[in-house]
């Protein structure tokens, strides 16, 4: 038998039992689940992916609920296991949930949570760093500098793009994509494209209340166009920020014939899911074309690179850290803790899962509601009034 995984346990005598697949930042989402009667069970093995058998050995024989990462694959086998054990939750923690079978959740019954808004902000800052970085070429300057090749200024010297006046194309304007967009227009006075399969009426009202402004301070208007299809943001915009969903319909929705749409000095980010770019054909695109870069945070085969793409000078690599500041950890941790506890309480789902702060408020106790549960409707789950 496989030795089991190590686990660090928090108030043994718990009546329900929850499992976290990892240690996760801050305090305050132990603190609620203790407080609420959860023994909780932490698993501190050192293995950065969790296997389906690693989790399953987890879940053991009674398992209320599980908080898990977005690394991991929960199908048929984890909610089945789950379900066995007498478990109505889980919760990703993050906004992305690709990793789930919704389906197969919603065969067992058990509610999926996710931790939409925390994150918005934190991940749009990273996506525009990216953006920055890619445009002034900082890390290519870095690594000359710290290679001791600097020997004076140069006119031609990792001459980059202005932003200023160009246009900034957003592709999926949801929370992400429109926080990002704003700051681009409103930090570096963009024009922006944006193509979504909604039209995004907030993000419009703003990009045009500050072209008023600018307007009436005498500056060049900001303006902002909503395109009938993404092509259109490939073939306009000087820096393209990628924020969709992963699902069947934006699988390599960035492919060979795409890439060659965009200008031959268009700066591509990805911050939403590696597998929404064919990370291949973004090898040679990148080879072809030097003056074209990018700026990932995500990969196709995470935690892996396709050959080549480590050693373009035109890309720049990050890995996955666009959530990962201290206050949208600590948060994300909160928001999935309390979608597992909320649904072992048998409270109703939070009607708004894009205002989230009442359960983020550290001095007032959490509202009785699951704050966001992707699949409440297909599991008839009751909404909260509050
Ligand atoms: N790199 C990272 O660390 C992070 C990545 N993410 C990723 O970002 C994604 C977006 O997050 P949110 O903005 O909170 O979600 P959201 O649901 O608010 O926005 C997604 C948008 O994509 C649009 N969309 C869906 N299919 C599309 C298509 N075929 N073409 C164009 N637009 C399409 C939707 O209409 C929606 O407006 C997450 O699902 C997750 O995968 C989120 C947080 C951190
Ligand atoms: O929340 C998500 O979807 C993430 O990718 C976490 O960073």
């Amino acid at each position: 038998m496989a030795k089991p995984l190590q686990v660090e346990v928090y108030n043994p005598n718990g009546k329900y039992r929850v499992v976290s697949t990892k240690p996760m930042p801050g305090t305050r989402w132990i603190n609620l689940l203790i407080e609420q009667d959860c023994r909780l069970e932490i698993c501190t093995q050192k293995k950065t992916i969790l296997s389906v058998e690693d989790i399953i050995s987890l879940i053991g024989d009674k398992c209320d609920g599980v908080i898990g990462q977005l690394t991991e694959d929960w199908g048929e086998k984890l909610f089945s296991a789950l379900s066995r054990a007498g478990g109505k939750a889980f919760s990703n923690m993050a906004v992305g949930y690709n990793n789930v079978d919704v389906n197969a959740a919603n065969k067992y019954g058990v509610a999926v949570g996710n931790t939409p808004g925390v994150l918005t902000e934190t991940t749009a800052e990273l996506a525009a760093s990216l953006s920055l970085s890619a445009a002034r070429r900082i890390v290519e300057a870095d690594e000359f500098m710290r290679a001791g090749l600097y020997d004076g200024w140069l006119p031609h010297l990792f001459v980059g793009n202005l932003l200023k006046g160009q246009t900034v194309g957003v592709i999926g304007a949801g929370r992400i994509g429109s926080a990002y967009a704003r700051m681009m227009v409103e930090g570096f006075k963009m024009n922006l494209i944006y193509y979504d399969l909604y039209q995004s009426t907030r993000l419009e009202k703003f990009v045009t209340a500050y072209g008023q402004f600018l307007k009436a301070n005498g500056e060049q208007p900001v303006t902002w166009k909503r395109a009938s299809t993404m092509d259109e943001v490939l073939r306009e915009a000087d820096v393209i920020s990628l924020h969709p969903v992963l699902d069947k319909t934006t699988y390599h929705l960035v492919n060979k014939e795409r890439l060659a749409m965009m200008k031959k000095e268009a700066i591509l980010i990805n911050c939403s899911r590696g597998p929404v770019i064919d990370e291949v054909a973004l090898v040679e695109h990148l080879k072809a074309n030097p003056m074209f870069r990018v700026g990932l945070d995500v990969f196709e085969d995470e935690p892996y690179m396709k050959p080549g793409l480590g050693e373009m000078k035109n890309a720049i690599v990050v890995p996955h850290i666009a959530s990962a500041s201290k206050w949208t950890r600590e948060g994300m941790a909160t928001l999935a803790a309390l979608n597992v506890l909320g649904k072992i309480k048998g409270y109703p789902i939070w009607s708004d899962p894009n205002r989230v702060e009442p359960f983020l408020n550290e001095n007032a106790p959490p509202p009785a509601a699951c704050p966001s549960i992707v699949n409440s409707k297909a599991l008839g789950l009751p909404v909260s009034k509050l």
